[in-house]
Parts: C-alpha cells; sequence; structure tokens
C-alpha cells in the first residue's frame, strides 16, 4: 500500500471528483459513511457523541457524520468552532443540512469559556483539522485540544489527531495535539503514524478505503509503501522439481563469541529454516561444540581465536555473506573486518557490532560491495549514520544514507523501514511487541543471509526478510503472548511463516 503526502492526497482527491465523477460533496458524504458505520459498529447507540468541527473539509465530515449519527438515535453535540468566519463550501453545505435535526444540539464556540463537560462515557470526534493543518495550533483551539486530552471520554480522530502534521512533526511542540484513542483514517495510513513517538496521538489506527480513484493510486509515485502479504508474495521465486542444493547457494555466517554463542545458533537457524543451500557459520574455536551439537545442518569454520572473530575462510564459494551477531568489536575484528571488506565481492548482511565497527571507522564505507545490507536498532543507526531528535528527521537520514552509500538500511523497530539505493522506503506492518527480545535480530540477520544466497537481490532480500521474520514472531504470539516469546520461537515459526505467506 502506498503512503502519500497531504499535497498528494488532495490531488488525488481532486482528481477522484474530476475522473470519477464525483461531486466533492458526496466524497464527503461517502467519507462520512464510513466513520458512521464503525462508529455504529463499535460503539452501539444510544451513546452521547460530542464532535468538535473546524473550518475545513475535516470539520465537514465531522458534520457529515452529526447528521447520520443523530439519524440513527445517537444523542449528538455539534461544537463549531469559529476560529474564522469562512467555513469550507462543502463544510457550510453539511452545516445547513443539520437543520431541523431535533436529535441534535449545534453550538458555536468562540471562547473556551463555552467547552462543554467531556463525561467517561462520552465518544468525542476530533473533526478539528486533517491533512490541511498548516501550522501548530494555538489560542481556542489549542484549549479545546487540552480539555479533550484532559478528559477520560474515548477520543475518535477523523484522518489525522487535530495539530498532527501528515509527515513531518520535526517542528511541532507536541502542546497542541489530539491524543485520540482511536485514528480513523482515509484510504491510506499517513507517514506520521508509523514513528514511534506520535503513538500516543495516534491510539489504534484503522483505514477506511474510500473509493478514491485507481488510475491516480497507481500513477502517482511515492518513495514510501507499506508492505503487504501480495506484495511480498510477488517477490517470491519458484523452486523447481530439478533444483539442489546448489541451487540455493552457499552462504557465510560470521557470528558468535565468547558468551555469545546463542547468537551464531539463532542467526544459523533462521537462516536453514529460510532456504539456504548450504550454510558455513565461521566461529570462534571455543564454540565448535557448541555449533555443531546444536544445529547439526551448518558447516562449521573455525577461527584462529578461541574467543573472538580474527579471520575468514576462502570466500571464493560463498554467494553472500552475513557478519555481525554476537562477535565483538576488539581490535583484531575490527583487523579481520577491514581486510574481509577489501576482499569481499558477494552482497554481505552488516549487523550488530559489525554496524558500530563501521560506525566508528567511516572510511570503511567506501569498501562495501555492492548491494550490501546494514540491519541497525536506533542505537547502531545513530552509530553509523547520525542522531537525530525526531523519527521523519532520521527517517531522511536513512533514505539519504541509503542513496548515497547504495547500500539497503533496514532500521528496526515497530515499524522496521527498509530504505533502498535508488530511494524508495518501505515500512513492514508485520511484528509485535513481543519481538523486542534478545537473539531478534540475529534471527533476522540468518533470514536475510539465506535469501540473498538463494540469488534474491539486495533490496528484495531485506523486504522478503523483514516481512517473514516479524510474520513469524505473530504466529509465535498467537500461541506463546508477547512476555514468554523468544527468538528461538520466532526461528521455531519460519516454517508456518512460509507456509502463511505463499497460500
Ligand atoms: N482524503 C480525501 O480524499 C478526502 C478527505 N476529506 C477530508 O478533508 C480533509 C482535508 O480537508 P482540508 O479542507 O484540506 O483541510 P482541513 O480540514 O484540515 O482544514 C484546513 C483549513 O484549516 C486552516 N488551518 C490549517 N492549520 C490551521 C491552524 N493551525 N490554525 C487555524 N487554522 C488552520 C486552513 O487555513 P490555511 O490558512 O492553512 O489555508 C484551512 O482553512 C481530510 O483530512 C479529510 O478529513 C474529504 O472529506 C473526503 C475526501
Ligand atoms: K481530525
Amino acid at each position: 500500500m502506498k503512503i502519500f503526502s497531504a499535497k498528494q492526497i488532495a490531488k488525488i482527491d481532486a482528481y477522484t471528483i474530476e475522473h470519477e465523477p464525483i461531486m466533492s460533496i458526496d466524497l464527503m458524504e461517502r467519507a462520512a459513511s464510513k466513520i458512521f458505520k464503525w462508529i455504529v459498529s463499535h460503539f452501539p447507540a444510544p451513546q452521547n457523541c460530542k464532535i468538535f468541527v473546524g473550518p475545513g473539509n475535516n470539520g465537514g465530515d465531522g458534520l457529515a457524520l452529526a447528521r447520520m449519527l443523530a439519524v440513527k438515535n445517537y444523542a449528538v453535540e455539534v461544537h463549531v468552532l469559529r476560529i474564522t468566519d469562512k467555513l469550507s463550501t462543502d463544510a457550510a453545505k453539511n452545516l445547513e443540512r443539520l437543520n431541523g435535526l431535533n436529535t441534535l444540539d449545534l453550538y458555536e464556540m468562540s471562547s473556551i469559556e463555552s467547552m462543554p463537560w467531556l463525561f467517561k462515557d462520552d465518544i468525542v470526534v476530533d473533526a478539528i483539522f486533517g491533512s490541511g493543518l498548516s501550522r501548530p495550533l494555538e489560542g481556542l483551539v489549542l484549549d479545546v485540544v487540552k480539555a479533550m486530552n484532559a478528559s477520560e471520554a474515548n477520543v475518535i480522530a477523523i484522518d489525522i489527531p487535530s495539530g498532527l502534521m501528515t509527515e513531518d512533526n520535526s517542528e511541532n511542540s507536541g502542546r497542541g495535539i489530539v491524543r485520540a484513542d482511536y485514528t480513523l483514517s482515509f484510504q491510506f495510513p499517513k507517514l506520521a503514524f508509523l514513528f514511534p513517538e506520535n503513538a500516543q496521538y495516534i491510539g489504534e489506527w484503522e483505514v477506511l478505503s474510500i473509493g478514491l480513484h485507481p488510475e491516480i493510486i497507481s500513477s502517482e509515485t511515492t518513495p514510501y509503501r507499506m508492505l503487504s502479504k501480495e506484495f511480498v508474495k510477488s517477490l517470491l521465486m519458484p523452486r523447481k522439481k530439478f533444483d539442489h542444493k546448489g541451487t540455493y547457494g552457499h552462504g557465510l555466517l560470521i557470528s558468535g563469541s565468547y558468551g555469545k554463542m546463542g547468537a551464531a545458533i539463532l542467526a544459523s537457524r533462521a537462516s536453514l529454516r529460510s532456504g539456504i543451500g548450504l550454510l558455513t557459520t565461521h566461529i570462534p574455536r571455543l564454540g565448535y561444540q557448541i555449533l555443531q551439537t546444536a544445529v547439526p545442518e551448518a558447516m562449521v569454520s573455525i577461527d584462529r581465536s578461541d574467543i573472538i572473530f580474527t579471520e575468514y575462510p576462502d570466500l571464493s564459494q560463498f554467494k553472500a555473506i552475513a557478519i555481525g551477531p554476537g562477535i565483538d568489536k576488539k581490535q583484531n575484528s575490527f583487523r579481520a573486518m577491514i581486510d574481509l571488506l577489501k576482499e569481499v565481492k558477494v552482497p554481505m548482511v552488516i549487523d550488530a557490532d559489525a554496524i558500530n565497527i563501521i560506525g566508528e571507522h567511516p572510511e570503511l564505507k567506501k569498501e562495501l560491495p555492492l548491494g550490501s545490507i546494514f540491519t541497525p536498532h536506533v542505537k547502531e543507526f545513530e552509530r553509523l549514520v547520525g542522531k537525530s531528535d525526531d523519527s521523519y528527521t532520521r527517517n531522511c537520514m536513512q533514505r539519504e544514507f541509503a542513496k548515497n552509500n547504495e547500500i539497503s538500511l533496514v532500521l528496526k523497530g515497530a515499524y522496521t523501514a527498509i530504505c533502498c539505493p535508488e530511494g524508495s522506503c518501505y515500512f513492514n506492518p508485520k511484528g509485535n511487541p513481543g519481538m523486542a527480545t534478545a537473539g531478534s535480530g540475529d534471527v533476522l540477520t540468518g533470514i536475510i543471509l539465506s535469501l540473498l544466497s538463494q540469488g534474491y537481490p539486495s533490496h528484495v532480500a531485506a523486504i522478503i526478510g523483514v516481512y517473514l521474520h516479524g510474520l513469524a514472531g505473530d504466529l509465535a504470539s498467537v500461541d506463546f503472548g508477547v512476555e514468554a516469546l523468544t527468538a528461538s520461537d520466532i526461528v521455531d515459526y519460519l516454517p508456518k511463516a512460509w507456509l502463511y505467506l505463499k497460500k
């Protein structure tokens, strides 16, 4: 699913009105009826609804919704915020349509003195501003939003919580943003929904389709997309009857150190559960028996060091390499990493301390083989790319870094973002808080190594890998819940995840 900017949404809206064709007031009616149906199914009548309405089309949606709810026996109060004399044309028409509805009370609010009391069981609808918000809130609107936020009522935001910008909130103080319990967004998720610091405003969110024109949705380009099962499935390569293990590549995993052999086991097992033909895991000497016992399918390459990574095997046989899970960033490992980067010609997955090493020695970036993939969490990202105060800025930095260094950059989080060398950015909707657990990242590295070894192009391996990892975590959480979920469970549910993905 594509994610568009506020400007693009306005363009898609206008195109739909012209080419469906549909009158703008009827498109608003369609949008409001989607919100109405959602409210009826989640909060059946009778209920007290207090709808706060702004001057634009978001307000127009709120007014149309008020009429629909009033007709269905909800007790509706409408509070039109008089911050300007002018309502948008369609908002004005919908205001007129409220005339004569006796189950509805209409108030004009020009000062906070007329703010109604909001009770715990009230449904409060935020229809003040939507995607047309152009600056932070102030004056009356700010006071109303503060009162809403101080209440215990159920707050439902139409399209986007008022005060939140659709994309960039780096200049937004956060003082005047509605804290919704539910956000019902039209047709597309907004970029701001995917950033952790905005979760407090958005609450649970849902996308409601309002039938915007498919032609322009498909032709309008955007760097941002939300991954879907259909999209990821379309990237899979079929397996053929006469394929053999050589067809699916031989990968090298450089992993583990004293006290961290578990990382090598998890990444190896994940790799083998994701279709790799042959796997060699390079580990420090002390891990030999551990690995051979825990993962009999993997071949083992032994470092001369007992405890850390200091050398690597002949690279000629490998189709892809992953380095990082459980390695340390001791000086000897750094030297081995320099040599490795100079020699390696196949795509690499670079994770954990291997990222930190490159972060500390940025000159190594020019040695990266074509098709490299970095898989940092936020702290590793900051060491590699730099610090930022907000997620939008961080996402811009991520896209730039991927473009400038011609690599794929996977930033792990609730909505893991995959930025590709040509500028696109994919967000993963799968996964759950149970996956914020030790070893989860090692599993992801193993999966991506496996896909690279099978010949998937780098950004495709990153996309499939991230989606599959989240999917396996979600399937595991159905049986184990989130607290008890471990990284091993994610590996154990990879078979189910593959089956589900291919269904
Ligand atoms: N997605 C769709 O296709 C549809 C969306 N609908 C709904 O329409 C809104 C977007 O409507 P729009 O009128 O463009 O924008 P808003 O309702 O958000 O309001 C814009 C007006 O508010 C003024 N404004 C903006 N920021 C502030 C502020 N901080 N303080 C005071 N006033 C502000 C703005 O004035 P400007 O000075 O910036 O010009 C406008 O007057 C969308 O979110 C959906 O809810 C349709 O109903 C269906 C199709
Ligand atoms: K809103």
